[in-house]
């Protein structure tokens, strides 16, 4: 592996300053040569540096994924920091039968899925209702995994809500949840508390003022929630009848658990039909995960281009940027799926990381994004890898001029960071202008676009639950692979833990209680905060 990696270095350093237009100028068929399609979704990483040595060399990198990737579908004990089996992709697949531990898990996974459909089923046509009658809204109470998942699918498939309106609560802020309580009726809204562990401070505190207030109104509230967590005892301590309870296993990782009861906001959203073509959409990756080779394996190429631009080009954040409104929340769903994976300084061995490990994600969806942070992608001095995403058709018939103009402006930014704009071209511009030199020089060097900026961009035919589904599940292997390569277990979360157990020790600072055991500043902040609070 070091071989290999040393001999990408060199590549790249050979590649000098080699223009991506030039791989173009050199092979008419480049476009379609770099580009990968899967059950209709299709990747386009042509515009980046990569050339056919790179690649070839890239694709030696991703030689220990496939036995890593067949011991996680196994139901092997993967997570070996938590000693977990890592079994998401089994909540997509609902046939045949998994073992853990000598136990096939697929008929718990079927009953549970069974179960959601049901209640899902009950809450959209009213057979469960609350004190009020119909449930009008659902509170969805959740944090980190409990949270952006869903909350970035229900916004993203929005064309397909026909149940009530699903609002989602994380922030431990009292802002939060104050402003979606107001203006619901307690008598007909559900709440769903998402936690995992159901230990999880900001889901607990929300939870108990949803509980208070809902008990300003009903005498008995724990009626109208229901928990979705693997520490059932904790949910029936709180009250919950085992009826509303949905159940999953360790070998479920938070950021990877939208798939299963997780996903029940999502569910009684769009309908349980339309969540199953969402699980559809996942599977169809799995497959296409598990069969294509290397090189034609979506998931594989897209991690191996992020490590081409991360650990081997050094650029130290990729943006995300959805051509798609309703991909708003995608960014922030990837931050935690990207960031909490594979943002780690040790590897797997428990050996220091000789590599960098994954890189700073973050994005907004287009057009919003050019018209504020593009001026520093197109000119700044950092060079950021783009990943474009665009639908053919957009959910608007009748506004089709505007999705027009959302794939122009799409393509029209990739190809802008390709090309640049050279001196040359910015003085005519100033020339026609009537400018003369100097001021002619000062100012159209502003103009200048240096270009041979890379992008990768995926296309879909239309975003539906089936296409959500596989870019999900898309960008989760793709996570497995980087980590698989740089020898990271992506499915462990210990770098969390410091700042929740020092919130707690930090609490009673804020009442005034003395504690020596915090530093300078910590103990100045605290005490000016209180000082405000007068
Ligand atoms: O579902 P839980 O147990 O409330 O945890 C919420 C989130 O907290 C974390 O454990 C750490 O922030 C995430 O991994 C997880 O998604």
């Amino acid at each position: 592996m070091t071989d290999i990696w040393n001999r990408l270095a060199e590549h790249r350093r050979a590649q000098g300053d080699l223009r991506i237009q030039a791989l173009f100028d050199a092979d008419p068929n480049r476009a379609a040569a770099f580009s990968t399609q899967a059950d209709g979704l299709v990747l386009d990483w042509s515009k980046t540096a990569i050339d056919a040595a790179a690649r070839a060399l890239l694709v030696d990198l991703a030689a220990p994924v496939a036995a890593r990737r067949d011991a996680m579908f196994a139901g092997e004990r993967i997570n070996e920091t938590e000693d977990r089996a890592v079994l998401h992709t089994a909540l997509r697949n609902m046939d045949g039968s998994v073992m853990v531990d000598g136990r096939d898990v697929m008929p718990e996974v079927r009953d549970t899925h069974a179960r959601m459909r049901d209640f899902a089923t009950r809450v959209r046509d009213g057979s469960f209702a609350g004190k009020g009658g119909k449930i009008t809204d659902v509170i969805n109470i959740g944090i980190g995994g409990s949270d952006l998942g869903p909350a970035m699918a229900v916004r993203a498939l929005q064309p397909c809500h026909d149940g009530p309106r699903v609002h989602f609560v994380s922030n431990v802020d009292g802002a939060d949840i104050a402003d979606t309580l107001q203006g619901l009726d307690p008598a007909t809204t559900l709440v769903i508390v998402a936690s995992k562990t159901f230990t999880t401070i900001e889901t607990m505190t929300n939870a108990a003022t949803a509980r208070d207030w809902m008990a300003q109104t009903l005498t008995t509230p724990a009626a109208q929630f229901a928990a979705l967590s693997s520490a059932q005892g904790k949910t029936a301590q709180w009250g919950i009848d085992a009826d509303r309870v949905f159940g999953f296993e360790d070998w479920v990782g938070g950021r990877y658990s939208m798939w299963g009861p997780i996903g029940l906001s999502l569910m009684i959203a769009i309908g349980p039909d339309d969540f199953d073509q969402f699980l559809a959409g996942g599977l169809a990756m799995d497959r296409h995960f598990r069969s294509a080779p290397a090189d034609r394996n979506m998931p594989i190429l897209l991690a191996l281009v992020g490590i081409w631009h991360h650990q081997i080009c050094g650029y130290g954040t990729r943006a995300v940027l959805p051509y798609d409104n309703r991909l708003a929340r995608l960014p922030a769903y990837l931050q935690q799926l990207e960031m909490e994976s594979n943002g780690k300084r040790v590897a797997m061995d428990g050996s220091d990381l000789t590599l960098p490990s994954g890189p700073v994600i973050w994005g907004e969806p287009g057009t919003n994004g050019q018209h504020a942070f593009y001026q520093l992608i197109h000119q700044g001095t950092s060079i950021i890898p783009c990943e474009f995403m665009i639908a053919a058709r957009g959910h608007e018939p009748d506004l089709a001029h505007h999705h027009r103009l959302l794939i122009a402006n799409c393509l029209a930014q990739s190809e802008a960071l390709l090309r640049g704009r050279p001196l040359s071209e910015a003085r005519a511009l100033m020339a026609e202008k009537g400018l003369t030199d100097p001021e002619l020089d000062r100012q159209a060097r502003h103009r200048v676009f240096p270009g041979n900026r890379p992008s990768t961009t995926l296309v879909m035919p239309e975003l539906t639950p089936f296409t959500l589904g596989q870019i999900v599940a898309l960008y989760e292997h793709r996570v497995f692979v980087e980590g698989a390569i740089l020898g990271i277990n992506s499915f462990d979360q210990w770098g969390v833990e410091l700042g929740k157990e020092l919130a707690l020790k930090v609490a009673p600072l804020l009442d005034g209680e003395p504690s020596p055991d915090h530093d300078p500043s910590t103990l100045h902040l605290a005490q000016l905060l209180r000082q405000m609070q007068g």
